[in-house]
């Protein structure tokens, strides 16, 4: 006797490309100060790490005044709360998580996006009801690639030896990285923001297209006795 094993998403550049909203969101506040904009594959290469992350990098780009942080994020904040007019779906991502979810698995998001944005974007795409447990940048003190994220989704879905039942799917050397720290089988989305080759990142497996994800979820199999 088994039951599906627990499986834990990233958002940004995993399930959803909202580059181009962060970028859009970036580009308001930096136009706001004076400051010249940035083209969106530089910002889509600053996202993984959060907001204070991000904002880090487009102010060493920039030659920014660091003590501007602060006031620089709240600017941004309050457009990418509810950010979601340029953020698109990854192609089969929705039919996806039904097919997962149809199957039985328990399933969570870990991200580095902060909370309210990130349920915004979930309740934007139809996609809440698919997910026990949500975890942002804000939830917890550590953001990836420190584990507790990742292990804290897992313990909210109920499943405390993540290591041996679950599974996590990211795009980043964040996830890689977290999944790593937290001894998590990862799946690699390999259409996302990566700056790695794939044969560089480690991973159990990799995926380019969300039609192969279910397959690949039933052929490693990863169960978990019931009871
Ligand atoms: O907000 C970010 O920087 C990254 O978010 P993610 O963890 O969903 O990729």
């Amino acid at each position: 006797m088994s039951v599906p094993c627990p499986i834990v998403f990233d958002l940004d550049g995993t399930l959803i490309d909202s580059a181009p909203d962060i970028h859009a969101c970036v580009n308001t506040v930096l136009r706001e100060n004076a400051v010249t904009p940035l083209p969106l594959d530089r910002v889509r290469s600053f996202v993984g790490g959060g907001v204070e992350l991000l904002w880090s990098r487009i102010i060493a780009a920039r030659g920014l005044d660091p003590a501007d942080r602060p006031v620089l994020i709240a600017a941004f904040m309050a457009r990418y709360h509810d950010a979601t007019a340029l953020t698109r779906l990854y192609p089969g991502a929705a039919e996806a998580l039904a097919a997962l979810a149809d199957l039985g698995h328990p399933m969570g998001i870990c991200t580095n996006k902060p909370l309210a944005a990130t349920r915004n974007v979930l309740a934007h795409f139809g996609l809440t009801g698919f997910f026990g447990a949500v975890i942002g940048g804000d939830s917890l003190p550590q953001k990836k690639p420190h584990p507790a994220p990742l292990h804290a989704t897992f313990a909210a879905l109920g499943a405390e030896d993540a290591a041996a039942a679950g599974l996590f799917v990211g795009d980043s050397e964040f996830d890689a990285g977290c999944a790593a720290a937290a001894s998590v089988p990862f799946l690699l989305f390999t259409g996302g923001y990566r700056h790695t080759p794939v044969e560089q990142m480690a991973h159990e497996a990799s995926f380019s297209d969300f039609s192969q994800l279910v397959r690949l979820v039933l052929e490693m199999r990863p169960r978990v006795p019931a009871g």
